[in-house]
């Protein structure tokens, strides 16, 4: 893909996940791979009014090639989940409430969900009936540390649609733009019947 095709792509997934509600105050940061590397967000804008100035493009390496300003604080954090598969081509991070409420309700190191037919939407889900467990990383101010994290996380259990980072939110990776919003859309759609189902049981 082209940087300026990329940079449209990541504007108008920006305005969509605004409107959902998933990166406020401006929470988040995304990128997708082009043809000479990656195009990712510059740090500290409203995620939901991006202009095609508020990018940089950088080799694969994360050498710098065009575009002004800070890159977003977690660009290592994107470097670090290309790195795990060649296949991932975008990367949506988002500030929801149920993925920063659930990642701290979750104890353990991943977060298992089955039973719910939206994991379908998932890559390679075909049942309701398969487990889905997303990592859970905790939360840390030195994000090449927490990149260093993932890194050794996936050298022994592969990471496939996202992780999430303990009350902070969910970072989303697909093979395109449009698989990893529809990634984005089922996570949250978990998460939420999640968040739900947990409150109902403690009610009862
Ligand atoms: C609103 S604070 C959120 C930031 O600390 C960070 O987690 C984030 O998602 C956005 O950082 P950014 O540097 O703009 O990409
Ligand atoms: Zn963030």
């Amino acid at each position: 893909m082209q940087s300026a095709q990329a940079k449209h792509a990541l504007i108008d997934a920006g305005r969509w996940l605004s409107a959902q509600g998933w990166v406020p105050a401006t929470g988040g940061n995304f990128s997708i791979r082009t043809e000479q590397g990656f195009v990712v967000t510059a740090s500290g804008h409203d995620k939901g009014a991006l202009q095609p100035e508020h990018f940089l493009e950088f080799d694969a390496r994360g050498s710098h090639i065009s575009g002004a300003g800070k890159p977003s604080a977690e660009t290592d954090l994107h470097l670090a989940l290309y790195a795990l598969s060649p296949d991932t081509h975008c990367i949506l991070h988002t500030h929801s409430v149920a993925a920063t409420v659930l990642s701290r309700l979750t104890e353990p190191h991943s977060l298992e969900i089955s039973g719910y037919e939206m994991q379908k939407a998932l890559n390679g889900f075909t049942s309701h009936l398969e487990a889905l467990a997303i990592p859970v990383f905790d939360n840390d101010q030195d994000i090449p540390a927490l990149a260093r994290r993932v890194t050794e996380y996936h050298s022994h259990t592969p990471i496939r649609h996202g992780v999430l980072i303990r009350g902070h939110g969910l970072y989303a990776m697909g093979a395109d733009m449009s698989e990893t919003r529809r990634h984005i859309e089922a996570l949250e759609f978990l998460f939420n019947c999640e968040l739900t189902r947990r409150q109902l049981e403690k009610n009862a």
